[in-house]
């Protein structure tokens, strides 16, 4: 009979060490791909059924909802595992498919659901809607559990909105998107609009903060918040209202998180106030029963333009350990075998890592073969790599019966590059996602029905209203909508108050009026409906009621025909949703919707090649990785160049890419590129020049194929001029420095020239006057 704690067998000792702790803090840090994610996954598990830790009073969090999820299944199936053994005396995987199905959805009764398992936004959310209304902010504004999470398109109408007519500001100089940058720096630091303008030394700092505090006012007037809000507002909740934090501080026992390297400081004061309930320190008396758990590691810290801060991971020991004995030896283990990736992979990625100054040098041992030598790819141009790369995935896929298109990562630094790639996949039917590009729930259509349901949920959602007041077309135009909009505005009232009130769109509304009463009355039919309705029937009913589907079936081109099928695909999310989950309102489904992406959408075992950023591959691994771009100015990208811990920072997240690979990389650059339009040449990285030597091989045969056809469709090669790789050169600014590339043809040639103490530049010779010298 196997005994509750055999999974543990599946740990090396150091992880074991760290699944087995049970009360007080403490820190994993180690290596890409040594187990940390495995570890805190079997902690949790460990937790409940050796320790008897009821799930609810586990609180997880975890980089992204698909890591969230996968925990979740990696856990059911370790309980299911147990219960196998215990019920039937069987292995589970010898049980029939009906009692598999069983125990499965005893474990996810039992368990599962009750785990509060996610990422910052959503645990938080959800925390808001037990909780916002004992909120108040600063101006005394409070918000309803119904509130609207708005998305980023949402806030940049919204901020349009204030610069070009409330403020009458020149849409220039404070464009929507940097002032957005502005308020969410802002509010990532926790200051709030009066906080933020006493801050500010100049002008424009000034009118940012004006703007901040009108944005607030029209996120409270809606009764909506931001992705920012999420983070933000439950910390303030939680200083302000001793009883709501003591009451999750008692009910999270236990804290997990993972990627602890890309937290925040506001989302460390959230952790910070849940364990210690807002006291200074905890004694070992008060840890009795209750633990902070963070895995991370410092190398993999790429989110720094968000804020994250990876000094509270090297703080983690000072800041939980205090009033503990020998804090420093007890609550910190290292992990130090990698079990993802083949030997070169993983020396090549500590060796670049080397690089790095600000770092804590760790060990990182294999326990894989060798494998093969690591592909570096020169490509012509974009064009050409994406030629190499998708070759080398036919190939391969072609070559072994066993790999599949999920097998396969195509890595790059910005989204603007997937575009070639994409063409490519199309043109060969090779099935691919593209992971948080487009996201499903971005999409014009989607967007549509979903303000519907926001609308019905949250009738102070003004933006949702005016989105659907006249989609589809229902007679209600400009003129009738800025009138009743006004009135609102005058009266101080939220639109809907002025929508629902018969009296007042009679006056108001003119030829319009028949049209805009039956808008108000339908909604307000929903609304009465809601709390007794399921999901999927209040999103059916409205689509009918409303003719959107109809409008869009009576357009009959393709693109409506499509459309039709996304609003189809949101009816089985909902549908999925309520299947899945305890709490079924729709509010909770609106939730969930705002804070899902594409990312969720890539299911594990899922037979597509997967096109991501980088910042997006971290804590995912592939059998065949291609990090493709690698060219200075790209990627390290071009204002890293000069500025050393920028640099670091893309070091890093090269770092993260390589380790990404389980058994085969593929490395690319392109000796030209057109990127946002003009064609550039370029210069390969020096990421490349930090990975040793031996362990590349560059793919001659393919490579000398692919530049055939690649000049034979630009004509004649031309002979280059007389600059040669490895002269001498005089600048008459830079000084003396050595040719290290040789970039176009004819009188299109530039140079990239290593001055000793400037390191590479790309000059034009001719503008430059260079001398040779010997
Ligand atoms: N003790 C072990 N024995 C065998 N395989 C293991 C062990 N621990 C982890 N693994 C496997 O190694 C791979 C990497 O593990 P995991 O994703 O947990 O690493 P990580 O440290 O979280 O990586 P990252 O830093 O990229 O997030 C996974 O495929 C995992 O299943
Ligand atoms: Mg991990």
């Amino acid at each position: 009979m196997t005994t509750t704690t055999d999974f543990l067998s599946h740990l090396n000792p150091s992880q074991r060490q760290a699944v087995e702790h049970y009360c007080g803090p403490l820190l994993v840090v180690a290596g890409a791909g040594s187990g940390k994610t495995r570890a805190l996954t079997y902690r949790i598990a460990n937790l409940i059924l050796k320790h008897r830790v009821d799930p609810e009073n586990i609180l997880a969090v975890t980089f992204t909802n698909k890591a969230a999820r996968e925990m979740k299944e990696r856990i059911q199936k370790l309980f299911a595992e147990q219960l196998a053994m215990k019920e039937h005396g069987q292995r589970f995987d010898l049980l029939t498919e009906y009692q598999q199905m069983q125990l499965r959805s005893q474990v996810y009764k039992t368990t599962i659901k009750n785990l509060w398992c996610g990422t910052f936004h959503s645990l938080f959310s959800r925390i808001l809607r037990f909780d916002i209304e004992k909120y108040v902010d600063e101006k005394g504004r409070k918000w309803n559990r119904n509130f609207s999470i708005f998305d980023e398109s949402d806030v940049q109408t919204v901020i349009k909105d204030i610069v070009n007519k409330q403020l009458n500001l020149d849409d220039k100089k404070f464009d929507a998107r940097s002032v957005r940058y502005a308020i969410s720096n802002a509010k990532n630091q926790g200051f709030s609009p009066q906080e933020f303008e006493r801050e500010q030394p100049n002008y424009r700092g000034r009118v940012i903060s004006q703007v901040y505090s009108c944005y607030q006012d029209r996120l409270a007037e809606n009764n909506a918040l931001d992705f920012d809000d999420l983070i933000l507002i439950p910390t303030r909740l939680f200083q302000q209202n001793e009883q709501v934090l003591g009451y999750w501080h008692r009910k999270f026992c236990h804290i997990l998180v993972d990627e602890y390297q890309d937290t925040n400081r506001t989302q460390y004061d959230l952790i910070r106030l849940l364990v210690t309930n807002g006291e200074e320190s905890k004694s070992e008396w008060e840890w009795r029963n209750r633990s902070v758990f963070v895995v991370g590691d410092a190398d993999q810290s790429i989110y720094s333009f968000r804020m994250a801060d990876f000094t509270i991971l090297l703080e983690f020991q000072n800041d939980f350990g205090d009033g503990l004995p020998d804090a420093d030896t007890r609550s910190m283990v290292k992990l130090e075998e990698n079990y993802r990736s083949c030997e070169n992979i993983l020396q090549a990625a500590n060796e670049l890592i080397e690089n790095n100054t600000q770092r804590i040098d760790k060990i990182l041992k294999p326990t894989r073969g060798a494998g093969e030598q690591i592909y570096c790819h020169k490509a012509d141009n974009e064009l050409e790599e994406a030629d190499f790369v998708i070759n080398q995935i036919q190939t391969l896929e072609n070559q072994n019966p066993e790999v599949n298109w999920g097998n396969f990562a195509i890595l790059y630094r910005t989204n603007a590059q997937s575009r070639p790639f994409e063409e490519l996949l199309v043109r060969n039917r090779i099935p691919y996602t593209v992971v948080g590009g487009m996201k499903f729930y971005d999409r014009k259509e989607i967007k549509d029905v979903i303000a519907y349901l926001r609308a019905i949920n949250n009738p102070s959602d003004t933006v949702s209203l005016l989105r659907v007041i006249n989609t589809p077309r229902r007679g209600i135009g400009k003129t009738t909508i800025d009138a009743l909009v006004n009135a609102s505005q005058q009266l101080g009232t939220t639109l809907w108050e002025i929508l629902s009130d018969e009296t007042s769109v009679n006056t108001l509304a003119g030829r319009a009026t028949k049209a805009v009463n039956n808008f108000a009355a339908m909604i307000s039919r929903w609304q009465e409906q809601v709390a007794t309705l399921p999901v999927t029937e209040v999103l059916q009913g409205i689509l009918e009621d409303s003719g959107y589907v109809q409008d869009l079936m009576n357009q009959g081109t393709d693109e409506a025909t499509d459309r039709v099928q996304n609003v189809q695909e949101l009816y089985n999310a909902a549908l999925q949703f309520q299947e899945e989950n305890e709490e079924i309102s729709l509010r909770d489904f609106l939730s969930s919707a705002a804070l899902s992406s594409d990312l969720d959408n890539l299911k594990e075992g899922q037979t597509a090649v997967s096109l991501m950023t980088l910042h997006s591959s971290k804590g995912l691994e592939f059998p065949v990785v291609f990090l493709v771009g690698l060219e200075q100015g790209l990627f390290p990208g071009y204002r890293s160049l000069s500025d050393p811990a920028s640099l670091e920072e893309e070091r890093r997240l090269c770092y993260v890419g390589i380790t990404r690979a389980q058994e085969r990389l593929y490395l690319s650059f392109a000796r030209e590129r057109r990127l946002y339009g003009s064609r550039e040449p370029a210069m390969r990285s020096q990421f490349l020049d930090e990975l040793p030597e031996e362990l590349l091989a560059t793919q001659r045969k393919s490579y000398q194929t692919y530049t055939k056809s690649a000049s034979a469709t630009r004509g004649q090669q031309q002979t280059k001029q007389n600059w040669q790789v490895g002269d001498r050169v005089l600048h008459k600014t830079f000084g003396i420095g050595e040719i290290t590339h040789v970039f176009g043809e004819g009188n299109k040639v530039s140079v990239a020239i290593k001055f000793s103490n400037l390191g590479q530049k790309i000059i034009d010779p001719r503008v430059a006057q260079l001398q040779k010298v010997d």
